[in-house]
């Protein structure tokens, strides 16, 4: 199971969100988190299309957990302290999508090949993990 399999139920859900938004406050910043959120903003980015208001400045998926579990784990492995450790995050918010800029690290960090490769990893599934937990409750 990945947010993937949260489509069905919550597609509808930011669809007649974003209708609303669309038709009430079309100038308004819209910060969507509701997964799986590489899909729930391309539906809003149409939903707004569809109503002639589409501005691609003002729809945002959220992904800040994926930055702050990359400045976890990067500050562990390095022996950094956490809240001094910047990291970019760009791309999605799942899997191979989630694109940790490691060599933009600061304080700078270097990064052995293995290292590089474990710690993408880790990133990429850790949302996997938390979306896997919540379905077991
Ligand atoms: N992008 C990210 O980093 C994160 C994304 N999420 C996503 O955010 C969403 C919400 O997660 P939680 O807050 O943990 O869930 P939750 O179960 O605590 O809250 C969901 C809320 O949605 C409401 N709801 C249910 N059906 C609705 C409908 N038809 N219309 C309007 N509201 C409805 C429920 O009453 C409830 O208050 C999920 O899709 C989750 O995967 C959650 C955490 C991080
Ligand atoms: O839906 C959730 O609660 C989990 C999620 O996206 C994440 O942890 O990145």
């Amino acid at each position: 199971m990945t947010r993937d399999d949260l489509f069905n139920v919550n597609a509808g859900i930011v669809r007649d969100l974003a209708e609303a938004a669309a038709k009430a406050c079309p100038k308004a910043f819209v910060a969507i988190i509701t997964n799986p959120v590489n899909s729930t903003v391309p539906i809003a980015a149409e939903v707004y299309k569809n109503n002639g208001v589409y501005d691609p400045k003002r729809i945002f998926g959220v992904t800040t957990l994926d930055v702050v579990r990359s400045q976890a784990f990067i500050a562990e492995l390095k022996k950094l302290d956490v809240s001094k450790t910047v990291i970019p995050v760009i791309g999605g918010h799942s899997g191979v999508t989630i694109i940790p800029l490691l060599s933009q690290c600061q304080p700078s960090a270097q990064f052995s090949d293995s290292e590089i490769e474990k710690l993408t990893a880790r990133i990429q599934d850790a949302g996997t993990e938390v979306v896997l937990a919540s379905l077991m409750l």
